[in-house]
C-alpha cells in the first residue's frame, strides 16, 4: 500500500527553452511548469525538479537516474530506448528560420543546400539525421545560439519550436530574421517516463508504464480551459509587448511629422514676416523720403531759395488776384517796390556770397517789419514785392518808411556802413491790370534812385 502524499519524483526539463520551460533562479518556469503543477496536484506525488545546465544534461541525468523523467519532450525512436512517453499534453509548430527576404521554404525538401542549424539533442536533429541525411547540419546548444547563427550567417536556416523561436527573435532583437515555412514534424509534446523506474535501485513502488498510465489519467483530467489559460499565460509577453511598439510608431512618426510640419510652417512664416516688416519699413521711409521731398518741391516751386520769400511766380499769381478783388470789392490795395541801393558795390566789394547774405538779412528785416496779411516776395535780383491788402498809398508808404528806416539804423557784418534800400508805391487805380500798376509803382522807385536812393516815393508824390 503507497501512501501517495510521500512518493517523491524528480524531473528534469530543458534549462533554456522559453516559453515552454526553463530553469530561472534555480526555479522551473515555462508551459511546462504548470502542467507539472496540474499532475502534481492530481496524482498527489512530490515532483521535485532536479537542476541542470543544458538538455544534453538533463537527457544524461535521466539515463543515469538522476532524475526519474522529462517534464516535456517528443517521442523519438531513439529516446524509447530510454523512456515510456506519456500521452500527448501540448502540440506546437515548428518553423524555419532565415534572413529576411530569403524565399518562403516548403519542409526540408526544398532546402536546397542550405545549411540547416539546429539543437544538439533535440527531435529535429535525430529527425533531419534520419530522413533527410544530405541536409548539412550545423549543432549548437541553445535554440538561441542557433538562430543568432542564421543572424550572423553562420547558417542559411534554423529549426525551432514556433513559440520559441517568437520569443528569441523578439526578445533579442533580432530584426532581420524572419519566419520563412514550417518544419515537420510538429511538436507532440508529452512526458517521458526513465524505464529505469520501479527497476533495480528504484525506491518508486510504480514500474514506469504505471507512471505514465497515471500520469495519462490525471493529462486526460486537464480541462480545455486549463490548455488554454496555459497556453496564454506563457504565449509570450515580449511579442505583445513588440506589437505595441509598432502600433505607436505610425501614430508617433506621423505626430512628429505634424510638428515638424508646423514648426517649419511657423518659421517659414515668421521669416516671411520679417521680410515683410522690413520691405514693409524700408516701403514707409521711401515714402517719408517722397513726401519730404514734394514738400521740398511745393516749397521751391513757390519760394525763392535764397531768402525763403515767395517767389516771383507766386507773386504774379496773387497779383492777379488782387487785381480781381479790387474790381469786384473796391478795396485799396498797394504794391511797393523795394530795391537795395548800390548793391552792386556791394558784390563788387566783399564778394557774392557777402552779397547773397545780405540779401538773406534784409529779407528777414522787411518780413519783420509789414503785417500778417503782408505778402513779400524777392521779385528778381535785389529788388523785392510787398502786396499790402486793405491798404491805400499813404499807409503803404508808412510801412514802407518803417522798414527803410530799419535798413538804415542796420549794418551787416563785414560791410561797415548801413546798407539802404529806395521804395515805390502805387495803390491801384480804377482799369489798372496788373503790368499797369506795377509800371506805376516802378516808375516811383527810379524816381526814389534818382532823387538820391534810401527813400519812400509814392504814385501822389509823382502826381
Ligand atoms: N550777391 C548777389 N548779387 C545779385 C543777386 N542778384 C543780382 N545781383 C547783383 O545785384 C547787382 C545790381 O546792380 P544794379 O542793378 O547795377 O544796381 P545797384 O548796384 O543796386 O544800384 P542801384 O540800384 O542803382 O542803387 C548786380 O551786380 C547783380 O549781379 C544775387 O542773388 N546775389
Amino acid at each position: 500500500q503507497t501512501n501517495s502524499s510521500h512518493l517523491t519524483l524528480s524531473y528534469c526539463i530543458d534549462p533554456d527553452w522559453m516559453p515552454y520551460e526553463a530553469i530561472r533562479n534555480g526555479e522551473h518556469v515555462g508551459i511546462s511548469s504548470d502542467y507539472i503543477s496540474l499532475l502534481a496536484a492530481s496524482t498527489g506525488y512530490q515532483l521535485e525538479l532536479f537542476i541542470t545546465k543544458s538538455w544534453q544534461e538533463s537527457l544524461e541525468s535521466l539515463a543515469r537516474g538522476d532524475c526519474d523523467f522529462i517534464a516535456m519532450l517528443n517521442k523519438t525512436p531513439a529516446r524509447e530506448r530510454t523512456m515510456v512517453f506519456t500521452d500527448t499534453f501540448f502540440t506546437a509548430s515548428n518553423v524555419l528560420v532565415a534572413k529576411t527576404g530569403t524565399n518562403v521554404v516548403h519542409g526540408y525538401d526544398a532546402m536546397d543546400g542550405k545549411v540547416l542549424a539546429v539543437v544538439r539533442g533535440y527531435r529535429h536533429d535525430e529527425y533531419i539525421n534520419r530522413y533527410y541525411p544530405h541536409i548539412p547540419l550545423v549543432q549548437f546548444d541553445t535554440e538561441m545560439a542557433a538562430i543568432q547563427a542564421v543572424a550572423d550567417g553562420h547558417a542559411d536556416v534554423a529549426v525551432g519550436s514556433l513559440l520559441a523561436v517568437n520569443s528569441l527573435i523578439y526578445t533579442h532583437g533580432l530584426n532581420s530574421l524572419q519566419v520563412i515555412g514550417l518544419a515537420q514534424p510538429h511538436d507532440m509534446l508529452r512526458i517521458g517516463v526513465s524505464r529505469r523506474l520501479g527497476q533495480g535501485t528504484s525506491t518508486f513502488p510504480l514500474s514506469s508504464n504505471e507512471l505514465v498510465a497515471r500520469f495519462n489519467t490525471a493529462i486526460a483530467d486537464i480541462s480545455e480551459l486549463q490548455h488554454v489559460q496555459i497556453y496564454r499565460k506563457w504565449n509570450n509577453v515580449k511579442y505583445v509587448e513588440r506589437t505595441n511598439y509598432r502600433v505607436f510608431l505610425w501614430p508617433l512618426a506621423s505626430v512628429l511629422l505634424i510638428l515638424f510640419g508646423v514648426i517649419w510652417r511657423n518659421r517659414t512664416v515668421a521669416a516671411h514676416n520679417l521680410k515683410l516688416t522690413r520691405a514693409n519699413a524700408e516701403l514707409e521711409r521711401l515714402q517719408e523720403q517722397l513726401v519730404e521731398k514734394n514738400r521740398n518741391l511745393e516749397f521751391l516751386s513757390i519760394h525763392d531759395p535764397l531768402t525763403g520769400l515767395y517767389n516771383r511766380n507766386f507773386m504774379l499769381q496773387r497779383a492777379e488776384e488782387a487785381v480781381n478783388a479790387f474790381e469786384r470789392f473796391k478795396l485799396p490795395v498797394s504794391l511797393i517796390v523795394m530795391d537795395v541801393d548800390r548793391f552792386k558795390s556791394i558784390n563788387d566789394k566783399f564778394g557774392h556770397s557777402v552779397g547773397d547774405r545780405v540779401l538773406v538779412e534784409i529779407s528777414k528785416l522787411a518780413q519783420r517789419s509789414l503785417r500778417e496779411v503782408d505778402i513779400v516776395s524777392r521779385w528778381g535780383g535785389e529788388e523785392f514785392l510787398v502786396i499790402c491788402p486793405n491798404t491805400d498809398e499813404k499807409e503803404a508808404s508808412v510801412l514802407a518808411e518803417r522798414i527803410r528806416s530799419r535798413c538804415e539804423a542796420n549794418t551787416i557784418p563785414p560791410v561797415q556802413v548801413p546798407i539802404t534800400c529806395s521804395f515805390g508805391i502805387a495803390e491801384i487805380q480804377q482799369g489798372d491790370d496788373f503790368s499797369s500798376w506795377f509800371d506805376n509803382a516802378d516808375k516811383c522807385l527810379l524816381r526814389a534812385k534818382s532823387e538820391g536812393r534810401n527813400r519812400v516815393v509814392c504814385n501822389d508824390d509823382i502826381g
